[in-house]
């Protein structure tokens, strides 16, 4: 371990998201370490708006808001698709396609619209476009006295459709990962937990704040 990393130990740790799957998949992934997991919700913080042009600052943006805001270590994960062929897009935008620009107000489907129309951009580069993708997540840890850390991961893969599977959230059902035939929401949360961005992004964090 490195001496100069500072340590989550084992109190309490506020997840700074909004986003419901996030939320489920980081409890899930975090409950070996015995923390106590507060979400953002549960304790009424208000959602920052992410103005960064990085998945790393709009991940510290919500980090920092959360630790400010409740004065508990917090962890935030910005997260999104980058699509090879559209030269990364909708990369740190990924949210914004699916919430904000297209459906303002309407919650449910609207990743399938986001990916509708990320399919009408692909099909203007003719009928062999190259599919690949991947998903980035950047995990924000952020202290209240300021001090912070960043973990990043990523998931390579390719975006099928017309969507497949039921598990997940957002735009699972529309990405599968490198090696395998299934999309995300086809594959069972717990094995989704040891290929995923996240997943990826979460080893480095256990490695340094719970390892040896
Ligand atoms: O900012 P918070 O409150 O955490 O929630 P959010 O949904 O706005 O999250 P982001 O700003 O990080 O945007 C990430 C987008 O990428 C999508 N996304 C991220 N990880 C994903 C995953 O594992 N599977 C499917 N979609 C994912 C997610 O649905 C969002 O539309
Ligand atoms: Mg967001």
């Amino acid at each position: 371990m490195n001496g100069n990393v500072r340590r989550l130990g084992s109190g309490s740790l506020v997840i700074a998201t909004h986003n419901a799957g996030k939320l489920k998949e980081i409890s899930a992934l975090l409950a070996p370490y015995g923390m106590k997991c507060l979400s953002a919700g549960s304790l009424g913080l208000a959602e920052p708006e992410e103005t960064g042009r990085t998945f790393v600052a709009n991940a510290l943006i919500k980090a920092r808001a959360a630790a400010e805001a409740s004065g508990i270590v917090s962890l935030a994960d910005d997260s999104g698709l980058s699509v090879a062929a559209l030269e990364g897009r909708p990369g740190v935008y990924t949210a914004d396609w699916a919430e904000r620009q297209w459906f303002e107000g309407e919650a449910g489907r609207d990743w399938y619209m986001a990916m509708g129309k990320v399919e009408g951009l692909l099909a203007e580069h003719g009928a062999d476009v190259d599919r690949s993708a991947a998903f980035h997540c950047v995990l924000a840890l952020a202290w209240p006295d300021g001090e912070h850390a960043i973990y990043e991961g990523i998931a390579p893969g390719s975006l099928t459709w017309p969507p497949r599977g039921n598990f997940g959230f957002g735009y699972d059902p529309v990405f599968v990962p490198e090696g395998r035939t299934e999309t995300f929401a086809e594959i069972a949360p717990d094995e989704k937990h040891l290929i995923s961005h996240r997943a990826d992004a979460f080893a480095k964090l256990v490695a340094e704040q719970f390892g040896d």
